[in-house]
């Protein structure tokens, strides 16, 4: 691993690392923030999955998190949204290929090369932060958009390994609206049995564990109606009394704006069950 950025922040260090990552079959970047309590020993780690378009940076620079995890005493990963390098399938659309992994194990040429972001997230990622870092294994996990439905999606799919999990702005039904039936007939193919397996709303029929649901939605958000639509996903998890909080806020629109108006909220919530662990 080499680090390529650090920044002293809120008393802690913002970091950025590049590394090989063999699920991927590419180098990536992540980022990686240190509280000033992992000085003196192993702290929890909150991981962030960002959006379409969004590389490690976007959280880093515009979400306003590092001083809440200070307080806290959390440290916070953020990787990169896919696969990267002039070697790995593009798309010139922002809403497939690099910068849109969606968070799945890609079935389908030319994809299925590289696009393995399930598997780098659920498994080789913790493993190589718990090797090199100062952290515990006391993980949580939360997202934006495509993040905040990749976040959803590896909770519920891994009970047990999560202590908490929220998401803002997420989209909870892929299979449903067009970003998803896009990404998934490209990644895993037409058939959509293939689908449910990366889709939250889906996913809630079989949970095991009842893992409560934290949800922050703007109201102004372009993308509400069309591609997140909280509120099929509240109607399901109700169906099946999983517990699940959608906050609608005012106003708010998609931006990290909105984003760094609550993340202080998230932090927190994730911070106690953290801590209760
Ligand atoms: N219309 C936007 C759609 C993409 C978008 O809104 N991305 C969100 C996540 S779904 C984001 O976080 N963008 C990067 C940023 O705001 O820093 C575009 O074409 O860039």
């Amino acid at each position: 691993m080499e680090r390529i950025e650090q920044h002293i922040a809120a008393g802690g260090r913002q970091e950025v690392w590049r590394h090989h990552a063999t699920s991927l079959n590419c180098d990536m970047n992540v980022a990686v923030y240190l509280p000033p309590q992992a000085e003196d020993g192993p702290v929890p780690v909150i991981y962030f999955l960002s959006g379409l378009t969004c590389t490690e940076q976007n959280f880093i620079t515009k979400a306003g998190a590092q001083a809440f995890a200070a307080q806290h005493g959390v440290a916070i990963v953020a990787p990169d949204t896919s696969p990267r390098g002039t070697n790995v399938a593009d798309d010139p659309a922002y809403d497939m290929g690099q910068g849109a992994g969606f968070y799945l194990n890609a079935t389908q040429a030319p994809w299925a090369t590289h696009f393995q972001m399930y598997d780098y997230i659920t498994n080789e990622l913790p493993a190589l932060i718990e090797a090199h870092f100062p952290v515990s294994n006391a993980r949580s996990i939360m997202g934006h958009s495509m993040g905040g439905h990749g976040a959803l999606v590896i909770a519920l799919r891994n009970p047990g390994r999560y202590k908490a999990v929220s998401a803002f702005s997420p989209i909870v039904a892929p299979s449903q609206v067009p970003w998803g039936e896009k990404a998934f007939t490209g990644y895993l193919g037409p058939d959509r049995s293939a689908w449910a397996a990366y889709d939250a709303t889906a996913l809630l029929a079989d949970a095991t564990e009842r893992l409560p649901v934290l949800i922050d939605q703007g109201s102004a958000d372009d993308f509400l109606e069309s591609q997140l639509k909280p509120d099929v996903f509240v109607a399901e998890a109700e169906r099946h009394s999983h517990p699940v909080t959608l906050r609608m806020q005012p106003g708010y629109d998609h931006s990290y704006y909105f984003i760094s108006s609550f993340i202080g909220d998230h932090i927190a919530h994730h911070a106690a069950a953290l801590k209760g662990a």
